[in-house]
């Protein structure tokens, strides 16, 4: 165990009874523990970091080499070490024109002219240039994709619902028929653009319902289907052999992992929805958060930050989870799509090298906008036996000023559950309410027990004037890089996802067993559920 870790365990040990609330004593807490980027604020005063601890915090970033490791990222560097390749998702946002060189040629020149294509396409939908194959108008698109090809472009487009320009966006994913049956089901095939997106281009699931989409397609249109098609992926060849025309399909190379490719391609049912201006500003908010990552000092380094106050409570603290709760309905989907950026990069076991990791990885992460939460699990948020960090996010402004009521009493809510997680109510206080309700004697105490909170429960918030396109990039490029800092302090490879093959294995050797061969070898469980699903399956038909 390095020294560090060592250092932040003894810290952690002789100030984890001390209150949180008691840190504010020092009136610079809240400007020496928050930072800013352009438009975003993150406060981490409202945890147990004070400044021993985070300049430990620091200084495990200085012995793991986190600048040079930044540096590789951006430099195109192959990072990714299992599957052999770099990871510049970044370049899909740059804005400077600095040549970022891959094998001695340089990406942008690629990456633009994909853009220029994707927004000439968006607008001539937009337009009426691209007419539906009876010459009208595409009122409604279908993305089809899963995974990182569905929940960044599911997320952002319903973000920015208030910057919609363009046609209507659906989102179909699982293989769960029911999905794409209940979508297709309200659309009328002569007005819908389908978009297949997958970067492989082989995964079941977005096959299966593209196949299902193409058949409804062509029971309209006939031998037209195929113009109502679109596909976004690195494996031209499979899109071709899809039937899609070359000039619909818009490709890109495998240096993008899949959570991370929002930016490019994958985001196109995001252009469609809020056209091109939105679009740039989106990727120009993106862009200004990884300047500010390479180059802000890491004390003052948001995403920095963040992954600090990851490793202080999942490592040093012990807490295992973190509930990510956007007081901002249209960031509903945030949660779930962090669960895959954080969890598919950081939910490993061993290090680069393959040897066990000497600690805890990833947490589980989780979340609700607020303030449904509020009326569901914040009970265990306050009163529960595990500590679960919470991750707030606030807006100064909504987006429909005739209700600023509704923000004001959005924002009230928001700051309450902060500070009432970490303030909570003493037992001497718990005992005047109980009175106040009108308990006496040992009632009184019993009740009490129960109306007390233990506070001291960490959270951190992070506020913006308003979830405008250039706001959710910075949002989004800052939980990129605070998985980035603390995959490169556990020293995992952040960007594979080796775990979801066995599953995927498994699932085609078990086809046939679902269709009634034998289950021979299976496990007891394995079988006995094949034979109970199969006899329910007989019963209905
Ligand atoms: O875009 P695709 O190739 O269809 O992949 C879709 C998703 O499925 C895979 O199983 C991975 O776990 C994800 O990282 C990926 O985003």
């Amino acid at each position: 165990m390095s020294t560090i870790w060592q250092l932040l365990e003894e810290h952690r040990a002789k100030t984890a009874e001390v209150p949180i609330l008691s840190l504010f004593q020092d009136e610079g807490r809240f400007d020496d523990f928050s930072a800013e980027q352009d438009e975003l604020l993150l406060d981490f005063s409202k945890t147990s970091l004070d400044s021993t601890a985070l300049d430990l915090l620091v200084q495990l970033t200085e012995s793991v080499q986190l600048e040079e490791k930044i540096d590789a990222l951006f430099r195109g560097d192959p990072i990714n070490t299992t599957e052999g390749r770099a990871v510049l998702h970044t370049a899909l946002r740059a804005q400077a024109d600095t040549p970022i060189l891959l094998d001695g040629k340089d990406v942008l020149l690629g990456v633009r002219d994909t853009l220029a294509r994707m927004e000439q396409f968006a607008q001539d939908i937009h337009s009426g240039r691209i007419t539906a194959a009876d010459g009208g108008s595409f009122t409604d698109v279908i993305n089809i994709g899963i995974g990182g090809s569905d929940l960044g472009p599911a997320m952002a487009t319903l973000a920015l619902a208030p910057y919609h320009t363009g046609p209507r966006c659906h989102f179909v994913s699982n293989v769960d028929g029911a999905h794409v049956h209940d979508t297709l089901q309200n659309l009328d095939p002569r007005r819908t653009l389908v978009i297949i997106a997958s970067k492989t281009f082989t995964t079941i699931e977005t096959m299966t319902n593209g196949n299902t989409a193409l058949v409804w397609l062509r029971e309209a249109l006939g031998d037209k289907a195929t113009e109502h098609l679109t596909a976004v992926s690195t494996a031209l060849d499979k899109t071709t052999a899809f039937g899609i025309a070359p000039d619909r399909v818009f490709g890109f190379e495998n240096w993008v992992g899949g959570r991370y490719s929002l930016w490019g391609p994958i985001g196109l049912p995001i252009l469609l929805a809020i056209g091109s201006d939105s679009f740039r500003q989106f990727l120009q908010g993106a862009a200004a958060m990884d300047d500010h990552f390479r180059t802000a000092p890491m004390r003052v380094n948001l995403p920095v930050l963040m992954g600090l106050v990851g490793i202080w409570h999942n490592n040093i603290c012990g807490y295992g989870s973190r509930a990510v709760l956007p007081y901002d309905q249209h960031l509903q989907r945030l949660p779930a799509y962090l669960q895959q950026l954080d969890m598919e990069s950081n939910g490993k076991q061993v290090a680069q090298d393959g040897t066990p990791l000497p600690r805890a990885s990833g947490p589980v992460v989780w979340g609700e906008p607020g303030t449904n939460g509020q009326h569901a699990f914040y009970q265990l948020l306050h009163q529960g036996t595990a500590v679960v960090p919470a991750e707030f996010l606030i807006a100064a402004e909504g987006h429909s000023p005739e209700l600023a009521h509704h923000h004001q009493l959005l924002k009230a809510n928001c700051l309450a559950q902060s500070e009432a997680l970490m303030c909570g109510r003493s037992n001497a206080e718990a005992t005047v309410v109980a009175s106040e309700r009108g308990f006496e004697g040992d009632e009184r105490e019993r009740m009490a027990a129960h109306l007390s909170f233990p506070g001291n429960r960490p959270s951190t918030t992070i506020a913006y004037p308003k979830l405008t396109p250039f706001v959710l990039g910075q949002i989004i490029a800052l939980y990129e890089h605070r998985v980035f800092t603390e995959g490169a302090i556990w020293g995992l490879n952040s960007f594979d996802q080796w775990g979801v093959e066995l599953g995927k294995e498994l699932a085609v050797a078990l086809l046939p067993m679902v269709d009634g061969a034998p289950s021979d070898g299976k496990d007891g469980s394995t079988s006995g559920l094949l034979d109970k699903l199969s006899q329910n399956t007989a019963k209905q038909t």
